[in-house]
């Protein structure tokens, strides 16, 4: 694509330099520009991308995206906007022939959940034989094809990333995409011009105060997502719910009240799975057993039954792809040598509380692996430390991905408010192999933070990969 058949396009940009340069990706990083590039500048919490403008043109930036006045005088394409985040996504989807208009897509939200309903729904979509397409933390889906794919960044693809995938999966015949939103992607405007056809929001708490700098910046942010949209599914027993109705029109519920239109009663814990009855507005419609332990599920599959009957499924479908359900690195149970061990993405103290509450009884003492992640704000770390005091009998501290910075100072945070006996094993790897020799017959092992996530970009630059499990499964001498 070149600068003229955008000047067609985008009445609305000031589009001039060389009109027939040829551009084949849009980056928002001068570092990783490459020949054929757009470079998009974008202000950030440390830098004011115009600064990096000219390095990206050196590095064979074919072309730039700017909102300031800078006098530009290299042989490329400038496309001149009031907002880059806004131009980045509408050339995006343009580029790559705006695959949203053509396919089905269902955002999800929320602190907590999206994975779990959006990976659900994909699954049970596909499973109920209508081809559909998954774009999450977890990583990448079309179709029966799913592949775990650590995505930078990991939950809402940027802009151009974004439309390449939802070309590919319209190519291959989906019908249907379920994405998580994160409050990143909305604020970045990563999603901007994207037509949800339904919008699901998962449960509300607290996370991403370092980004946001507030909880009500955070709250906004996630609301403003549902703002003027007509029946998005909420959950009715969520924080902050009353936010999200007075922006939202005719909102449908689930949780676990009556009265709402999907709700769920009786529910009970068995071995490590979780039976509950679904009601639609009052009425029965039957028993669903999910092999998923906690009471937090329930409201997430609740989300996924609301959505899937809305779009015209019915309930004993549902409850015959229940049977077997999971989600990869969202509270899977393994059982080696009788000491069962799980692994779950809890990386927040609300988190931390859900999974540790759930999985308290399913054994002897239980022993919690965990970490907090580099970015992570100190008043999270101490949090996360008191969480897993309440309910874990031992806990070895360690890192999760510390995103280039000081491990031991994350650590101290975290170890100062663990009020259990504990210890410290700065290096995860040993961290876990300590925890499963700790452990005996009839201990469950919880190991915390990372789920199926792969990379730990340690602080002198050198990325780490391995999943918590491989660990787990070498130990026992599995594959
Ligand atoms: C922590 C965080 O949110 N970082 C975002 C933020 O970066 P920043 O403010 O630190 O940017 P900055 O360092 O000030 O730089 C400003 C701009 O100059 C550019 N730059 C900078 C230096 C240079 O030499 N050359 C250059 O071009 C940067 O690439 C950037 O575009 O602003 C950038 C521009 O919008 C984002 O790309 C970047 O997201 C990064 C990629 C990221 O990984 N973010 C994560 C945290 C994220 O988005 N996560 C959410 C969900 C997480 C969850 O649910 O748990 C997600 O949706 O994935
Ligand atoms: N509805 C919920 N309420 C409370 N805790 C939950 C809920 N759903 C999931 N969790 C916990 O949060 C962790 C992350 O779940 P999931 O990945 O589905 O949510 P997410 O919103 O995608 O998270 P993130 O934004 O951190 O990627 C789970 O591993 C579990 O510990």
């Amino acid at each position: 694509m070149n600068g003229r058949i955008l000047k067609e396009k985008f009445k609305d940009f000031e589009i001039y330099g060389n009109l027939e340069r040829v551009f084949f990706g849009i980056k928002t990083d001068s570092r990783v520009i490459e020949n054929g590039d757009l470079f998009v500048a974008l202000k950030g919490e440390n830098f004011d991308g115009h600064d990096f403008v000219f390095d990206a043109v050196k590095r064979g930036a074919v072309g730039v995206i700017i909102e300031k006045d800078l006098e530009i005088n290299e042989d490329i394409l400038v496309i001149k906007t009031h907002n880059s985040r806004e131009a980045f996504a509408k050339i995006s989807s343009f580029f790559f022939g705006d695959p949203s208009d053509r396919l089905t897509l269902i955002g999800v939200t929320g602190t907590m959940g999206k994975t779990t309903i959006t990976y659900l729904l994909y699954r049970l979509f596909n499973y109920l034989g209508v081809p559909s397409g998954f774009i999450g933390t977890i990583g990448i889906g079309i179709k029966d094809n799913f592949s775990l794919v650590d995505l930078e960044p990991p939950t809402t693809p940027f802009p151009f990333d974004l439309h390449r995938y939802l070309k590919t999966m319209l190519d291959d015949g989906v019908k249907y995409v379920f994405m998580e939103v994160s409050s990143h992607g909305i604020k970045d405007k990563r999603i901007y011009g994207i037509n949800f056809k339904r919008k699901i929001l998962g449960t509300m708490g607290t996370d991403h105060i370092e980004y946001h700098k507030s909880l009500e910046d955070y709250i906004k942010t996630k609301v403003s997502f549902f703002d003027g949209f007509t029946s998005p599914i909420l959950n009715g027993n969520s924080l902050y719910i009353d936010r999200f109705i007075e922006v939202s029109k005719d909102p449908i519920f689930y949780g676990g009240d009556e009265i709402f239109d999907y709700s769920f009663q009786n529910l009970k814990t068995h071995g490590t799975s979780i039976y509950f009855d679904v009601y639609q507005k009052g009425t029965a419609l039957g028993a669903i057993d999910l092999p998923i332990l906690g009471r937090y599920n329930a409201y997430n599959f609740l989300a996924v039954l609301s959505c899937a009957m809305l779009e015209g499924a019915n309930f004993s479908d549902i409850k015959d792809f229940a049977k077997n359900a999971l989600v990869p690195g969202r509270m899977e149970i393994y059982t080696f040598k009788g000491i069962k061990v799980v692994i779950d993405y809890a990386h927040n103290p609300d988190e931390i509380e859900s999974v540790l509450e759930s999985i308290k009884n399913i054994g002897n003492r239980l022993i919690v692996v965990f970490g907090a992640v580099g970015t992570s704000e100190k008043e999270k770390r101490v949090s996360m430390g008191a969480s897993v005091s309440k309910f874990a009998d031992f806990c070895v501290v360690t890192s999760d991905d510390p995103r280039g910075h000081d491990i031991e100072s994350i650590i101290k945070d975290v170890a100062s408010s663990v009020s259990i006996k504990h210890k410290v094993i700065p290096d995860r790897i040993e961290a876990i192999k300590y925890a499963l020799n700790e452990a005996k017959e009839n201990d469950v092992i919880a190991i915390l933070g990372r789920g199926v996530e792969s990379k730990m970009h340690m602080p002198n630059g050198e990325i780490l990969r391995f999943r918590d499990i491989d660990i787990v499964k070498e130990v026992f001498h599995e594959d």
